[in-house]
């Protein structure tokens, strides 16, 4: 058997029913010639069609890397590939999926325009995070917090060598543009847009110390010092903790430009979504709530546009749409 064309690497959701979406990748990248993988530890969630590699092989093997999952598996795809050129191609199976695109039924039309080279790369910046001689990687946040559960942090701050005050609440994040959409902005933090490489800073429930969201340049290197002699703080990457940052250790948080290239196809209209998924966070209803608000007629309606939508779409083999943004 000669080599394959290319190799595609896939990254899964732990619990969510995916294979319908690992079937179609699988027929769709071995009738092109290439071949597709998956971690061991994965190959039990996506059957016997996909070649299972150690974890360390895998990344080094990959042109491309498609993510089924929510936000979560989707950061988890573009840690794996940090530093490489690979593209990673997130797939919607989550509630939220914020930095996904494709919705499940928009996943042939994807690969169908993904060879073609009918998409752009969208690079994400992420944090290299030193601890001592550790490092790490994030591309939402860092956050640091006391070791124990609701109990208060205190974090010195430091930018480019000199103090610039304190932290003492439940937790300081720092995030990047990316991040800004997520536990920062239920923090209070603001937005910021990807075009405006920065570092924010933004306290969680401050009682006193720094209260309120600093923005940093991009080039600005940020050190969290744990001031205590006794107690030690923990850290967290991407919502994962990480480590315990010991009693007069520092932390430095610098911000990398163009780490990982995320595939888009209709950037203008994920971004609208992303905005009208955002305002939705800010409603006092979950989405099944906001739906007991409808009249039955109008959600069969609904539901009966969005399946004549996304079928004349495949059939045309155009732009996907998982349907309209819902009415603000
Ligand atoms: N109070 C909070 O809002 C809170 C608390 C802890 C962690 N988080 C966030 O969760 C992130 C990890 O995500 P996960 O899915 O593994 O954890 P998770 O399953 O706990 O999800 C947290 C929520 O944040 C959303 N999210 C993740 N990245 C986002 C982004 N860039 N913009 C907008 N929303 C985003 C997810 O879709 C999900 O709804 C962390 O980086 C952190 O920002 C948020
Ligand atoms: N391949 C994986 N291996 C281990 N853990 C994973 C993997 N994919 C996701 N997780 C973890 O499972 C949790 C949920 O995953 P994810 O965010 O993808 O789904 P979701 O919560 O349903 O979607 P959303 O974040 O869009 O609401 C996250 O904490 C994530 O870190």
């Amino acid at each position: 058997m000669g080599q394959p064309r290319y190799t595609v690497g896939l990254v899964v959701h732990p619990v969510k029913p995916v294979l319908d979406s690992v079937r179609i990748i699988s027929r769709f990248v071995h009738r092109h010639g290439g071949a597709l993988l998956v971690r061991e530890d994965d190959a039990p969630r996506v059957g016997p069609d996909v070649e299972a590699v150690a974890a360390d092989a895998f990344v080094d093997r990959l042109d491309a890397v498609v993510s089924l999952g929510g936000d979560g598996t989707m950061l988890g795809a573009m840690r794996l590939v940090v530093g490489r050129s690979t593209p990673v191609l997130g797939v919607n199976y989550g509630d939220v999926g914020f930095l996904v695109e494709v919705p499940p039924e928009g996943l042939e039309t994807a690969l169908n325009r993904l060879v073609a080279g009918d998409y752009t790369l969208e690079p994400h910046s992420c944090f290299q995070v030193l601890n001592g001689g550790e490092e790490c990687t994030a591309f939402n946040d860092v956050v640091i917090a006391a070791s124990e559960p609701l109990q208060s942090a205190t974090v010195d701050l430091f930018v480019n060598g000199a103090r610039h005050g304190y932290y003492r609440g439940d937790a300081v994040i720092a995030c990047t543009p990316t991040g800004s959409t997520a536990y920062n902005y239920a923090a209070g933090g603001p937005v910021i847009s990807p075009s405006a490489p920065s570092i924010t800073l933004t306290p969680v429930a401050p009682m006193s110390g720094i209260n309120r969201s600093v923005v940093l340049g991009g080039s600005d290197a940020v050190e969290f010092r744990n001031p205590s002699d006794r107690v030690s703080l923990r850290f967290m990457a991407d919502g994962t903790p990480v480590g315990l940052l010991r009693p007069g250790v520092g932390l430095s948080v610098r911000l990398i430009d163009d780490a990982v290239n995320v595939v888009r196809f209709e950037p203008t209209l994920h971004e609208q979504r992303q905005r009208v998924k955002l305002s939705l966070l800010d409603l006092p209803l979950r989405p099944d709530q906001l739906l007991d608000l409808v009249p039955p007629q109008l959600r069969e309606r609904a539901e009966q546009l969005r399946a004549e939508r996304i079928e004349a779409e495949r059939l045309r083999g155009g732009p996907w749409s998982d349907g309209p943004p819902p009415a603000s």
